[in-house]
């Protein structure tokens, strides 16, 4: 059993809050339900398939479709690699809950029912090339899997595909060739047309969009282009126009398709479209088959509004043999080629296998699709105050009577940074997976804490609050606050009455500063006893000792009290989890008011 699975299964059983509830003169809970195995490990922030419980078992990778060799070694150096290229929809929905990573190209579908049957195994599906129409964003999203993709190694492919078959339907080289092929020698039906001095309009002037245009430029077209999002200046660069969409389909000769398939682009090109095409239009189609209404292109053929098409993708892959599209005399088609060089598939293989190990690795993914980028450089800097985030969040959940009662969560960040120079989302993630996991089985990560925050119906607002002082470190405290919640720990409860701890980051390890309105000093790392007690001499020895006697290594103690020979709140960090006896004890010295044990 690999690392995720074992952590998940054991977290799965246990209900830690149930079982940490030991205010004073409580009755103690047996030792097994005090037992549970922390999921958080803190190197992770987007996902990952090792985990804190010691098990170094590798990764398992399914690979469903043809990868470029290089790509596979790369696998096989970090993980146990299966390469699977045959599989039914039922083999992967079978084979999937054995893995932590998937990868594929556009022909396996990777629907909701695939992260089902995963059983929250599956932390990556890595797509090896651009187009993400066959997998399942939402579903991934809602079950944390990060998704990956490619996007650059294939583009020059791509492009040259597109130049491939703009070029060969205008001079009927596939008819021609099929023709004398068969024994015949027709000159005069397979004249063409000249590409130099025409219209061609690129729909989609993204990266395989913007090098066809450079490449018909070269042909001596003119090229204008209809993109929505593309920059303007970028286009002058190489000479194209931006048009409107109305403009580009009334002025081309020939079309180029090249946006992805989308809401918003599905079937663009429909009866509709066709009718305000100039007759005789030709149409060159390497992004998807679903941008292309294909009964209304049969019709627009036969109307003669166009005059040819040249096809590399379909709405349904493969299309029926006895397609009228397909079989159209008018129409060239290959079978999805546009991303098939050698060249492309070795870049390809090579993109998406790093992106993958990176991302098992708990690395933010570049390529990311559904998850925040967080630069490298945020990153490192962040990395301590992630830790703090996630363990402030754990610490606060844990000290709520009954824990899952939470809704409304109150976070404040101290900075002498400007307030909009800070990125919170990792920490929010952070904070979220903390609060959250303690009390469920829902694993959280970067990709879908808000998803999951929203649909436990957790309200967590933020707040930056400006200090003076010197912008050194991003941060100066983090304030997790739980409003509406009763306390199992009463000294938790702030003045307005919310769970309240504060934390910050000292030399580079993080702090608990204050709980309630306590101020402690400990260090977030193994577990804490905050004991609330009477201020007298003595408490630390006996305290101390109890544990000493269970052979538990304090790494840390601190008291915060209100003033001398009153109360006062003692936080000790402990590196083992104290026997139930001496919990007891502990809550048996007299002095005691109330304690609560409380696991990282
Ligand atoms: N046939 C193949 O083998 C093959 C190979 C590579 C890419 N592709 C496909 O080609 C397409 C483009 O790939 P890319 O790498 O250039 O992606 P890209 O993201 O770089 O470019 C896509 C462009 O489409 C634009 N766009 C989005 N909606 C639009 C709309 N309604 N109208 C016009 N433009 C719109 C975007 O702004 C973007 O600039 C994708 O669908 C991809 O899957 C196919
Ligand atoms: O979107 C893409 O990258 C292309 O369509 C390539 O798809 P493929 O990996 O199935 O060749």
């Amino acid at each position: 059993m690999s690392a995720a699975a074992s952590s998940a299964i054991s977290l799965a059983t246990t209900n830690p809050l149930k079982s940490l509830s030991l205010s004073s003169r409580s009755s103690l809970p047996s030792a097994s339900s005090i037992s549970f195995p922390s999921r958080s490990d803190h190197r992770l922030v987007l996902v990952s398939c090792t985990n804190t419980t010691g098990d170094e078992s590798k990764p398992t990778i399914l690979v469903a479709e043809k990868l470029g060799d290089a790509g596979v070694k790369l696998l096989e150096e970090f993980a146990d690699v299966d390469c699977s290229y045959n599989m039914t929809p039922e083999d992967l929905n079978t084979k999937i809950s054995l893995c932590d990573a998937l990868i594929v190209r556009s022909g396996t579908k990777v629907g909701r029912e695939v992260f089902e049957s995963s059983r929250g195994r599956l932390k990556v599906v890595g797509r090896a090339g651009v187009g993400i129409d066959n997998v399942d964003l939402r579903a991934a999203t809602e079950f944390g899997c990060l998704v990956v993709n490619a996007p650059t190694a294939n583009t020059i492919a791509a492009a040259e595909h597109g130049i491939a078959l703009l070029a060969a339907m205008a001079r009927n080289v596939a008819q021609a060739d099929a023709s004398v092929k068969a024994g015949e020698w027709k000159r005069n039906k397979y004249v063409g047309v000249s590409l130099v001095g025409k219209t061609l309009a690129v729909l989609g002037f993204g990266k395989v969009g913007t090098e066809v245009a450079r490449r018909a430029k070269g042909l001596g077209m003119r090229v204008i282009a209809h993109d929505p999002y593309a920059p303007a200046d970028r286009a002058h660069a190489i000479g194209v126009e931006l048009v409107g969409f109305g403009e580009a389909l009334a002025t081309a000769d020939f079309i180029s398709l090249h946006m992805p398939l989308t809401p918003a682009t599905s079937k663009i090109l429909n009866d509709e479209t066709f009718a305000k095409m100039k007759k005789g239009v030709r149409i060159v189609n390497v992004a998807r088959g679903g941008v292309i209404d294909e009964d209304a292109l049969v019709r627009a053929l036969d109307a003669g509004i166009v005059a040819q098409a040249a096809l590399d993708v379909f709405t349904k892959e493969p299309p029926a043999k006895d397609s009228p599209l397909v079989q159209h005399e008018r129409v060239t088609v290959t079978p999805h080629l546009g991303a098939s060089t050698m060249e492309a598939q070795e870049g390809v293989a090579i993109e998406i296998a790093e992106a993958v190990v990176g991302a098992l690795n708990g690395e933010l993914a570049a390529t990311a699709v559904n998850a925040p980028m967080v630069s490298a450089e945020v990153l490192t800097e962040l990395k301590p105050y992630v830790m703090l985030a996630e363990k402030l969040g754990r610490l606060a959940v844990q000290l709520v009577a009954g824990g899952s009662g939470v809704k409304n969560v109150k976070v404040s960040y101290t900075s002498a940074r400007a307030t909009d120079d800070l990125d919170t989302r990792l920490l929010r993630a952070m904070i979220t997976k903390g609060i959250i996991e303690p009390i469920s089985d829902v694993y959280v990560n970067l990709v879908n804490a808000d998803f999951t925050a929203k649909q436990r119906g957790l309200r967590l607002s933020e707040e930056r609050v400006h200090l003076d002082g010197s912008p050194e470190s991003p941060l100066e405290t983090i304030t997790v606050q739980l409003g509406n919640v009763e306390s199992k720990f009463a000294s938790a409860l702030s003045e307005s009455g919310e769970v309240k701890v504060v934390g910050k980051v000292k030399d580079g390890v993080p702090h608990l500063t204050k709980v309630g309105s306590f101020e402690v000093d400990v260090t977030l790392e193994g577990s804490i006893i905050l004991c609330r007690q009477v201020d007298q001499p003595g408490m630390i020895g006996t305290v101390g000792s109890i544990l000493g006697e269970s052979n538990v290594n304090v790494n840390f103690m601190s008291v915060g009290r209100i003033a001398p020979r009153k109360q006062a709140i003692m936080a000790i960090g402990v590196d083992d989890q104290p026997s139930k006896e001496s919990l007891k004890k502990i809550g048996e010295i007299p002095a005691v008011e109330e304690f609560v044990f409380l696991k990282l």
